[in-house]
């Protein structure tokens, strides 16, 4: 009977509608049927699509009511019931009871030779064998080494002198045992039964985080209740509840990589659980089901046709390495020109041709007009190689990966592999693509006896998915490569990078191109007469040294101010850049390409490259 009654009661009471549920209690509704739609997933009771529309839909009211700032809905911070449940928890010092009153502290030998000593008296004036404590009933005489031992069982070791320090004025011990509890450490029970924590005050937060929890795991007493009974600033690893659940969540599906909906459900989850207010590890995260429901402004959701074809062509790839290519590959920089470009002309026009116009146009450049699967770009350092890989991200329209070769072959070591072929089943999903690599000569470079496994490894997934990107006709993915270092690059990657451009270093017209762009931001008075001495001067200076000469120069003016006056002066009385100004930065900008390597890229250019 009485069980019935504890039912119906708990229906009417935690029935989310009827309006007398606090938030923590509508919290926990939503987290249970979170819980149990899982399990029926687990289950195979649901099906996925019904599965990720229920999870989303608790997940986000779940959320809404973390997230809420209104106390009468919401739970700001709902490690305030796991608090609740941490202040109720008796620990051993509860059997701990001090028969020290205010009366019996003040005949105290000790304090008495306090009292007749005054405040300044140095030396240790409290004996710890003079503290009566009453354990369990008894009373006993503890000696300074039971007292610290019992101490350090509740985590106060650290702090051995506390007993015999004395505090500077006896009336600070009074103080001490008051019967209001420390703030923020309410106790176990407050009144006499804490004086004895009261006279050996816990003021160190993280002691007081051991105290409660002296073998740092969460004592049983659920995930939130360890860490958070305890002051939450003072562990760096506190976690609120919802970040918890996130956490719990993503493990649980990284767990379970070999079923197709894994991927979907956690990106659903993460979606509706991010959607509010993304932070963390998760802020970042873009899944290609919620981007493709987007882009259809949601009028996929019935049919979750395109959806389920995304997923299935990802569904063997772990979530984490998806979400580092999407999150940390993918670029999204300020937007460069074709103008920006100075000179190199020819590179230019056969970017557009095999890059652009096909990416634009796919319907013409079919067959043998067919685009190439991939580009390099070689050339001495500093001439735009990375310029027109983001030129290429802005102009082409197509989505634009941005890898350097270093961070998949150090950064995650063991899944470069697993990166490389992530990389391009993503690309397809994400067509036309174009994949740019910037310092490839680090990941394709001649494979040798004594290399690493691993770096071979990716070399040779880099090799076949580069093949393999190029088989299904109507696939629009593109590898742009740059290096300075061509030579090291290995024959196999060499000729998959079908189109080699020479970027050399600019000429005469791209050098007065680059100044006269950089003068044109800055107040100058450079006459025609002298852009073209400054032309001459730096013959054998790439695109690179240029910019770093302007930079030098434009410094002239500021140098020319008086130190007294530089902090008064206002940007208008600063004087324009003058040809002296050049004159003088050219004695400290050379040309950082020497003229033996500048034979060896054109050696090169004549063997492999395809320009004219
Ligand atoms: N042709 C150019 N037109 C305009 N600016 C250029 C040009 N070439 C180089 N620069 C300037 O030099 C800077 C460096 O160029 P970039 O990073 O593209 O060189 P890179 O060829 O990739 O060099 P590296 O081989 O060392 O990576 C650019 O940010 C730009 O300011
Ligand atoms: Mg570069």
């Amino acid at each position: 009977m009485s069980g019935a009654h504890l039912d119906e009661w708990q229906r009417r009471s935690f029935d989310i509608s009827s309006g007398n549920c606090t938030p923590e209690q509508t919290a926990d509704a939503y987290r249970a049927h979170v819980l149990s739609i899982q399990y029926a997933w687990a289950s195979s009771q649901l099906s996925q699509a019904g599965t990720a529309s229920l999870l989303r839909t608790y997940s986000e009211r779940y959320a809404s009511v973390l997230d809420s700032d209104d106390p009468r809905t919401g739970l700001n911070n709902y490690a305030e019931s796991a608090l609740h449940l941490a202040r109720s928890q008796r620990n051993y010092s509860d059997k701990w009871e001090s028969s020290l009153t205010t009366e019996s502290v003040l005949e105290l030998p000790c304090v008495q030779r306090m009292f007749q000593a005054g405040t300044g008296g140095g030396g240790s004036l409290v004996a710890p064998g003079d503290v009566n404590i009453t354990v369990g009933g008894e009373d006993r005489l503890l000696t300074n080494m039971t007292v610290e031992r019992s101490i350090g069982s509740e985590g106060m070791s650290g702090n051995p002198n506390s007993l015999s320090r004395p505090p500077a004025r006896p009336q600070s011990v009074f103080s001490h045992s008051s019967p209001v509890p420390p703030q923020g450490n309410p106790g176990p029970s407050g009144g006499p039964r804490n004086s004895q924590s009261s006279f050996f005050p816990i003021s160190n937060p993280s002691k007081r985080k051991n105290f409660y929890n002296p073998d740092g795991g969460d004592g049983g007493r659920g995930q939130y209740g360890g860490q958070a009974g305890t002051n939450p600033r003072a562990g760096g690893n506190f976690r609120t509840a919802r970040e918890q659940f996130i956490v719990d969540q993503q493990k649980k599906h990284s767990n379970q990589p070999q079923r197709g909906q894994t991927t979907g459900m956690a990106a659903t989850l993460k979606k509706s659980l991010g959607a509010n207010r993304p932070r963390g590890t998760f802020s970042k995260f873009v899944s290609p089901i919620p981007r493709q429901e987007e882009e259809d402004g949601g009028a996929s959701h019935s049919s979750n046709q395109e959806p389920q074809i995304l997923d299935e062509r990802l569904k063997n790839f772990e979530p984490k390495i998806i979400e580092l290519i999407m999150s940390e590959i993918m670029d999204h920089g300020p937007p460069v020109s074709w103008d920006d470009i100075a000179g190199l002309e020819f590179a230019k026009t056969t970017i557009k041709e095999i890059v652009v116009w096909p990416m634009l146009r796919p319907d013409i450049f079919t067959g043998l007009r067919g685009p190439p699967r991939g580009i390099l770009l070689f050339g001495p350092p500093g001439t735009g190689k990375t310029l027109i890989g983001k030129c290429i991200a802005c102009q082409s329209g197509a989505t634009f990966f941005s890898i350097s070769a270093s961070s998949l072959t150090s950064k995650w070591v063991g899944d470069g592999e697993k990166m490389v072929r992530a990389l391009f089943a993503i690309a397809r999903c994400h067509q036309p693509a174009v994949i740019f690599i910037d310092e490839i000569d680090s990941l394709l470079s001649q494979r040798t006896d004594g290399e690493h496994d691993s770096s071979r490894r990716i070399k040779t997934e880099f090799l076949v998915q580069l093949d393999g990107a190029a088989t299904a006709a109507e696939e629009r993915i593109l590898v742009v490569g740059a290096t300075n270092r061509p030579q090291e690059i290995d024959e196999a990657a060499r000729r998959r990078l079908s189109k080699r451009l020479y970027i050399p270093l600019p000429e005469a017209a791209a050098r007065w191109q680059i100044v006269t762009n950089l003068m044109t931001q800055e107040r100058n008075q450079l006459r025609e007469q002298e852009l073209e001495s400054v032309v001459t001067a730096t013959e054998g200076f790439s695109g690179a040294d240029m910019t770093q000469l302007c930079r030098e120069a434009a410094l002239g003016p500021i140098r020319s101010i008086q130190l007294s006056d530089i902090a008064t002066i206002t940007a208008d009385q600063v004087r324009a850049i003058l040809y002296c100004d050049f004159q003088e930065a050219l004695k400290t900008v050379r040309p950082s390409v020497s003229s033996k390597d500048l034979e060896q890229y054109e050696d090169w250019n004549k063997t492999f490259g395809c320009g004219r």
